[in-house]
């Protein structure tokens, strides 16, 4: 069920981005930073089917991994005071998108193409979309998936920073539009 009238203080935050991005590490920081719950999608799923995601791509599909992340994030959007990091393909899915865009504040960790590449030797092992593909291939993936990262409240460009400095950074500028947005007395 949804729940209205949350502030936008007390509304949860989703990290949105391509895979490598540091939505996971980030969120983490994040979370600690503002005292709030993390929750990481991925590692969630990975709980509910009891082995690491390149495994359930194998034994039970793409499409079931699908199912569990929607109804996962179904949940926990409507939970205040979280940041959820979400798998960088949840917001292919309509139904996610809607409802983290109606219900929570959505924040797109970017990341320029050339310091994404930089990356890519520590990022296939666990993630099978990586898997096999050519350099060129992902790079089509990286372009095709900026669509779906436009639907966002907030983005930040992650490129130069060190995963503290960035969740410092978020937690500031966070904090400073909620002074900004809070109701003034009188
Ligand atoms: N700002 C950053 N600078 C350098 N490396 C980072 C940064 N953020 C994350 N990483 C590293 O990149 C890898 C992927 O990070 P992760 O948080 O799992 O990304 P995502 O959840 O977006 O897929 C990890 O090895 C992590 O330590
Ligand atoms: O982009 C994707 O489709 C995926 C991203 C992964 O999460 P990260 O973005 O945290 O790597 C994970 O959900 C799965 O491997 C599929
Ligand atoms: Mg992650």
């Amino acid at each position: 069920m949804r729940r209205f009238g949350l502030s936008i203080r007390e509304k949860s935050i989703v990290c949105i981005g391509f895979m490598g991005v540091g939505k996971t590490t980030v969120g983490k920081l994040l979370a600690k930073k503002l005292y709030r719950g993390f929750v990481d999608i991925d590692a969630e799923i990975e709980k509910e089917f009891g082995m690491p995601i390149p495994l359930i791509f194998e034994k039970f599909g793409e499409k079931a991994f699908r199912e569990k992340e929607k109804e996962l994030i179904q949940f926990y959007s409507q939970q205040p005071l979280y940041v959820i990091s979400v798998g960088g393909g949840a917001f292919l899915q309509q139904e996610i998108r809607e409802i983290c865009l109606a219900d929570c504040i959505v924040l797109f960790l970017d990341i320029s193409w050339d310091s994404w590449k930089e990356r890519i030797h520590i990022l296939s092992d666990n993630r099978p979309l990586l898997q096999g593909q050519s350099i060129e291939d992902i790079q089509k993936l990286f372009v095709e998936r900026q669509e779906i990262y436009s639907m966002n409240h907030s983005k930040f460009q992650v490129d130069r920073f060190e995963a503290e400095e960035a969740a410092d950074y978020l937690a500031d500028a966070l904090k400073l539009s909620w002074e900004i947005h809070a109701p003034q007395p009188g």
